[in-house]
């Protein structure tokens, strides 16, 4: 039982959080017929490509700063009731500029969904703006350089995601230039959907803090030393691979293997619902399904805590809370 740890994860998509009763309810609010992508309270997909088909019909739900605000409270205050203490989530202006409603406005509507859930629950959350690999580096320069200059202090990091099987990583190595030079903390999707290659060009071409998954840096044995010797982080999302067949069960899933060789693993949930999952079950599913004692998801917790985008304060502070 992991019900009573405290819990932090690094690795969310705001919009992948949307509880289905939620879209539906957003669908009802705008006349948006879902039946194509919510069947009997569950996101239809079958692999990436519809997934992200789904993902951004669910996001196309959401048109307000107050329906960004809605969705971070609900998802932040969920979070808190199961004991997470921080949350960094994974924010994408284009997906408020696609909606119409603008980056800022974007912005400012899940920054006040956090404040509210802060104010609530004491849960203490941040924003990593994200570029879209698959609408290629140009696109992801724009936001690298939106990131840079918004300046919100609720956004303290970059990442990459999007269909890691388009272009190559050094493509946006301009875009990592434009946001490490603003101060932002760097994590990059890699070693999900390709294989350990993906990982090693992340590490050569953007030098992240972390990585977004890595787990199939377990391909090249001395790609997991490099890992564990520079200390780079991996938000690892078990539920989300066994979701996507990264891995076939958890029984194959390498999170034990990286954590036995060393690497800075930490536990995340990526797009919960989407996956059948949420971040207290990729806790159980640590426990029961992989095997990891209570102290070493401690041990997790506190790497994510340890390797957050915040300031020293914070980070004490959370240090702090954690043996509460
Ligand atoms: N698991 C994932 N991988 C890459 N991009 C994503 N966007 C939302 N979820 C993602
Ligand atoms: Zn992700």
């Amino acid at each position: 039982m992991t019900a009573h740890l405290k819990k932090a994860e690094l690795h969310c998509h705001i919009e992948g959080a949307t509880p289905p009763e939620l879209a539906l309810r957003q669908a009802s609010k705008y006349g948006v017929d879902t039946s194509a992508i919510i069947r009997d309270r569950a996101y239809v997909w079958e692999d990436f490509t519809s997934f992200v088909r789904c993902y951004d019909a669910v996001a196309s739900l959401f048109r307000t700063e107050g329906d960004y605000a809605l969705l971070a409270e609900t998802y932040l205050t969920e979070l808190a009731e199961a004991g997470t203490i921080y949350s960094e989530i994974i924010v994408s202006p284009d997906h408020g500029e696609t909606i119409g409603l603008g980056a800022d406005a974007y912005i400012e509507g899940l920054a006040a969904g956090m404040e509210a859930a802060r104010a609530k629950t004491g849960i203490e959350s941040r924003m990593l703006i994200t570029g879209i690999r698959h609408l290629g580096p140009d696109s992801v320069i724009r936001t690298a350089e939106y990131a840079a200059m918004r300046r919100h202090p609720l956004v303290t990091g970059f990442n990459l995601a999007g269909e890691e099987r388009m272009h190559s990583v050094a493509e946006f190595s301009r875009a990592f230039d434009i946001v490490r030079d603003a101060g932002l903390g760097l994590t990059i999707h890699a070693g999900e959907l390709s294989g350990a290659f993906s990982v090693r060009d992340a590490l050569d071409h953007v030098r992240p803090a972390r990585i977004s998954h890595g787990v199939r840096a377990i391909e090249d044995d001395d790609l997991v030393k490099r890992l564990a010797d520079e200390g780079v982080v991996l938000e690892v999302c078990p539920g989300s691979n066994v979701a996507l067949q990264v891995f076939p069960d958890f029984a194959s899933h390498p999170l034990r293997r990286l954590y036995e060789a060393g690497v800075h693993v930490t536990l995340n949930s990526d797009d919960p619902p989407f996956f059948h999952t949420s971040l207290a079950q990729e806790y159980e599913i640590a426990f029961h399904a992989m095997g990891f004692s209570d102290s070493e998801i401690d041990r997790m917790t506190k790497t994510a805590i340890e390797a957050a985008f915040v300031d020293e304060p914070t980070r004490e502070k959370l240090l702090a809370a954690l043996h509460i």
